[in-house]
């Protein structure tokens, strides 16, 4: 009898054990077919040791119906698959779904039907056929997707089909990638930048485990670094994960990378075409894609054989996924490396306090960059204590900042702008009757976005043309905008520097990798005068002709009182004011505050990074904080109000009494209606020692609760909220 078990793609169901039908061969890891009651299931076959289930009898399994066409999940990517199942405290099933994230690539290579434009024009055109012209320049893909693209129906397409404007192409999902040349173009290496090449090209040929912490100052070039240690690994036949934070560094990182290796990597995130993923899932599978460049679910991929993990930017909070399986890419990336046997670098200017004291402890091996590439030195960075210099009433910047950013318009060079809020202005009210326009599905304040006119919440995407009345008093033209977002700032730079070219970088501006490419093209040809952005733009770019950073808001990180507040305004600051005098020209930075010696600032100020990070690891330890306590969140949610505070009692009512383990709450979290559902928090504050995980399941196991009530837990949570 030839019988296995098999992890099935239904988190509610555990592993299931299936008969081997004769002539079939299957191993753990085989990606297989199942039958389950009348329908067919996806599932995995695994070592059964590992996946405790009830025994069946013999004569009651029943057959598995197909092994699908793609090599099994090699036993690394199962491991890791076990790990963080248990690690983030959530099901096997929905970890490895995971890994199995291009249904169309599991079955098989074939061809696909796309669509291009011929270059045909006929002389009219419907405003639709026109309009779809416009937008279909250069893309090419399924009528689906390019319908989407285009903004028409899919018949409007297959009409231009029929016209002969568009043609079909067959695609063959597996045909190869160009194979990237690690001796394209060598780079010269500085002395500091080889010697921490050294160690990670001497790791890659190792083939081991080792954790680095590529500690580099901005613009002392990390990549070029980290570079030599792709290149080692493409030259061993090995394959190469390097994860972004985000999609709109990948373009410039993609230039860059082709300018090192002659071709572009193979890219892994979720604007692909599903074209695009079977491609790239299949080839990744087959060990064809030698280097792959992702967002953090391409850590799931089941690389054959990989060489080496980078993760830049890896002190980013977006490698922090906040629904579905609620992981950490950074940490998830370094047990992948352990379970791979291979080396990871992890690349920051501001590297995480958990990072750092991880090398501290020597678990990580620190690499420093201490100064900047080809002689450029790090920037001026000088306080505007906004209680002394006021902007005028309505405005944000304060004179410094005007005079400064004058003198650089009339020098031909480039300024930058950071605050970090989108749209024009956090929150709109009537000035009549105080009316404040929130949310109806989430408990926060609508934004104004005045480039679009819509009112928006940014939590749950409802939004709502602004209304020429209040709905509350009904009085006309009496709605005004509180505080700045960043169109409000563009406006504001816009009215004291007519003549200035002012370009707006946000996720509402910069929605495409095309879109990021052509600002960066824009930037780069000094196209641009003054930059105002968000986030986006206070990593990865290098604008030679750059030389003033103001930050228009640096206490604004520090409201709220997230543990992470203080280093993650060091660290946003830090890195935004390392866009400044990357070229030949020095660069200055002006960080406007209200607090000028709050801690977080002074260091800034002072550059004294070490001193504030040993500030900051000292507040840690005693709030048993990370790294050395933890921490993990119970979210309890429910359309029903009533119903969601039940179980948030029930389970505060079981809540384990452990000498080492404190359980606060339940409460309404601080965000206590989200997409329309009510949610209250448990928080966990444990010692480092404890096995919080089990004590966890141990706890929520056995409760049960109505239909409608969500329990996520969230180990190691960023988010408090
Ligand atoms: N060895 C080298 N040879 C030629 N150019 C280099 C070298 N090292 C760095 N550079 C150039 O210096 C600039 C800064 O490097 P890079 O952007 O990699 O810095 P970084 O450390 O990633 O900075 P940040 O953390 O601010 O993103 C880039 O234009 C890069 O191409
Ligand atoms: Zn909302």
């Amino acid at each position: 009898m030839n019988r296995v078990r098999c992890l099935v793609f239904n988190a509610a169901l555990g592993p299931l054990d299936y008969r081997v039908p004769e002539g079939m061969t299957v191993e753990p890891g085989s990606v297989v077919v199942a039958p389950l009651g009348p329908r067919q299931i996806v599932g995995v076959v695994w070592e059964a040791e590992r996946l405790p289930a009830s025994e069946v009898p013999d004569a009651k399994l029943r057959p598995l119906l197909q092994v699908l066409p793609v090599p099994p999940l090699a036993a690394p990517l199962r491991r890791l698959i076990e790990w963080c199942a248990d690690y983030y405290v959530t099901s096997l099933a929905s970890v490895a779904r995971m890994a199995l994230s291009s249904s169309a690539a599991l079955r098989g290579g074939g061809t696909v039907t796309e669509y291009r434009l011929t270059g045909h024009e006929p002389a009219r055109l419907t405003p639709q056929r026109a309009q779809a012209l416009d937008l279909l320049n250069g893309q090419q893909g399924t009528i689906r997707e390019l319908a989407e693209i285009a903004g028409v129906s899919d018949a409007v397409l297959r009409g231009m089909v029929n016209a002969g404007i568009l043609e079909a192409v067959l695609v063959d999902s597996d045909r190869p990638y160009p194979a990237p040349d690690p001796r394209h173009a060598e780079p010269d290496l500085s002395a500091e930048q080889a010697e921490a090449a050294a160690k990670m090209v001497a790791a890659v040929e190792a083939h081991e485990f080792r954790p680095y912490l590529l500690d580099g100052v901005t613009g002392s070039g990390k990549t070029e670094t980290y570079s030599e240690a792709i290149a080692a690994a493409i030259a061993q036949g090995r394959q190469v994960l390097v994860l972004l934070p985000e999609i709109a560094l990948t373009e410039s990182f993609l230039k860059r990378f082709e300018a090192r290796f002659g071709v572009p990597p193979v890219t892994w995130h979720s604007s692909l075409k599903s074209s695009e993923r079977r491609r790239a899932w299949r080839q990744v599978a087959f060990g064809q894609a030698r280097v792959v460049v992702g967002a953090r679910s391409a850590l799931f991929l089941p690389f054959a054989r990989l060489g080496l993990i980078v993760v830049d930017e890896a002190h980013e909070i977006s490698f922090k996924q906040d629904d579905g399986v609620r992981y950490n890419a950074r940490d998830v990336a370094v047990m992948r490396a352990h379970f791979e046997s291979v080396p990871v670098v992890l690349a920051s200017a501001t590297p995480a306090l958990e990072s750092l004291q991880m090398a501290e402890a020597g678990r990580y091996e620190r690499l420093v960059l201490p100064s900047r590439f080809g002689g450029a030195t790090l920037p001026d960075i000088r306080v505007v204590d906004l209680r002394e210099q006021q902007p005028p009433r309505g405005q944000w910047l304060a004179p410094a900042l005007v005079d400064a950013l004058k003198d650089r318009l009339l020098k031909g060079e480039q300024s930058l702008l950071f605050l970090n809020r989108r749209g024009y202005a956090p929150l709109t009210l009537c000035r009549t009757c105080g009316h404040r326009f929130q949310c109806p599905n989430c408990s926060a304040w609508l934004v104004e976005h005045r480039l679009s006119r819509r009112l928006a919440c940014h939590h749950c995407g409802y939004e709502v043309p602004p209304p020429d009345a209040c709905p509350e008093c009904g009085e006309k033209d009496c709605l005004v905008a509180c505080g700045p977002g960043v169109e409000r700032i563009a406006d504001e730079v816009a009215a004291i520097l007519p003549q200035a070219r002012v370009a707006l970088v946000t996720s509402d501006t910069l929605t495409s990798p095309a879109k990021a490419a052509e600002f960066v093209a824009q930037a780069e040809a000094k196209a641009i005068d003054v930059i105002v952005g968000t986030q986006l733009v206070t990593k990865g770019f290098h604008f030679p002709e750059l030389t003033l950073v103001g930050v228009v808001d640096a206490d604004m990180g520090l409201e709220g009182g997230d543990l992470r507040a203080a280093e993650r305004t060091y660290q946003q600051v830090a890195q935004v004011a390392g866009r400044a005098g990357r070229g030949e020209k020095p660069g200055e930075v002006l960080i406007q505050t209200r607090h000028p010696d709050a801690p977080v600032i002074e260091a800034l100020a002072s550059g004294d990074r070490d001193a504030f990070y040993a500030a900051e690891t000292e507040a840690r330890r005693e709030a048993n904080a990370p790294p050395f306590g933890r921490w993990a969140a119970i979210i309890v949610s429910s359309e029903d109000e009533a119903e969601a505070r039940d179980a948030a009692r029930a389970i505060g009512g079981t809540a384990p009494r452990l000498k080492d383990v404190l359980v606060l709450g339940p409460a309404p979290a601080p965000l206590s209606l989200l997409r329309g559902r009510y949610r209250y928090r448990l928080l966990i504050n444990a010692r480092r020692s404890t096995e919080l995980q089990r004590v966890i399941r141990e706890w929520l196991d056995p409760l049960r609760f109505a239909p409608g009530v969500r329990v996520a837990v969230d180990v190691d949570p960023y988010s408090f909220v």
